[in-house]
């Protein structure tokens, strides 16, 4: 398995953000992390992505335990975070090209030229990034993510407040990118899981409530749609 988190705990203070969460994801799917707003998606992500502790719990990525801030496991892990934070003055090469350095790429003007290509972001290679689009900017962030060809990508929230167009496009690039990659991805939006997600888990007040493959909708819970099943297991619980 490409992410394994088991019996994952957190509190933040008092709060308590995750309640002893398990799963896993697989290589060759994108994984639907869906949940509520305050459910524990992002505190998720950013305990696998190393950036916070978990308060007790164990998780890997590609085998490599995670440990907050350790370094091991940055080369299989490209993390889009929630508010996509971005070298606002530089430009899109520019900040490629210094993520190229830290990540010590080889061939880097190659593999920077093959992202720019992927993430469709030809048309705004020399602008600043602060004077692009919503839309190119979370392009950015993925072509950032993707730049080191980690195996696991970890995207959350990516395609919020796109419009439709980018949307269809963020989400192609996604589905692209879960054929060869394990993905893990949060979202609010119902058709974006139909659309590109293998694999679903649902975690609502840290607590993961459902767990299956995209495929086994219908047969695990006939005659409701995933938009039906989650209204059902999230409210007034
Ligand atoms: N830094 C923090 N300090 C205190 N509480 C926090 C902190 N970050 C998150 N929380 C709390 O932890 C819980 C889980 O929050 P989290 O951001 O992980 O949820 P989420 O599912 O990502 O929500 P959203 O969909 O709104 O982004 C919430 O109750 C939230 O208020």
């Amino acid at each position: 398995m490409s992410i394994e988190v088991n019996q994952l705990y957190k509190s933040y203070g008092a709060q308590p953000a995750l309640n002893g969460i398990s799963f896993t994801a697989r290589p060759g799917r994108v994984l639907g992390f869906l949940g509520p707003n305050g459910a524990g998606k992002s505190t998720t992500m950013k305990i696998l992505s190393g950036s916070i502790p978990p308060t007790s719990g164990a998780a890997s990525l590609c085998g490599v335990q995670i440990q907050h801030g350790g370094p091991a496991m940055r080369r299989h892990l490209g993390y889009l975070p929630e508010n996509n934070p971005l070298y606002a003055g530089l430009y899109v090469r520019e900040a490629l090209a210094f993520l190229a350095d830290i990540h010590r790429i080889p061939n880097r003007q190659a593999r920077i030229a093959d992202v720019i290509d992927m993430t469709g972001l030809a048309p705004m290679q020399h602008r600043k990034i602060n004077q692009l689009s919503k839309g190119y900017r979370q392009r950015v962030g993925l072509a950032q993510a993707i730049l080191h060809d980690p195996d696991v990508l970890i995207l959350d929230e990516p395609t919020s407040g796109l419009d439709p167009n980018q949307l269809q496009d963020m989400r192609s690039l996604i589905k692209q990118l879960g054929r060869q990659k394990t993905v893990l991805l949060s979202t609010h939006i119902m058709q974006e899981v139909e659309a590109i997600c293998d694999d679903v888990v649902i975690i609502h007040q840290g607590k993961i409530i459902a767990a299956f493959p995209f495929a086994e909708l219908g047969s695990r819970y006939p005659d409701k749609g995933l938009e039906a099943l989650f209204i059902r297991l999230t409210v007034n619980k």
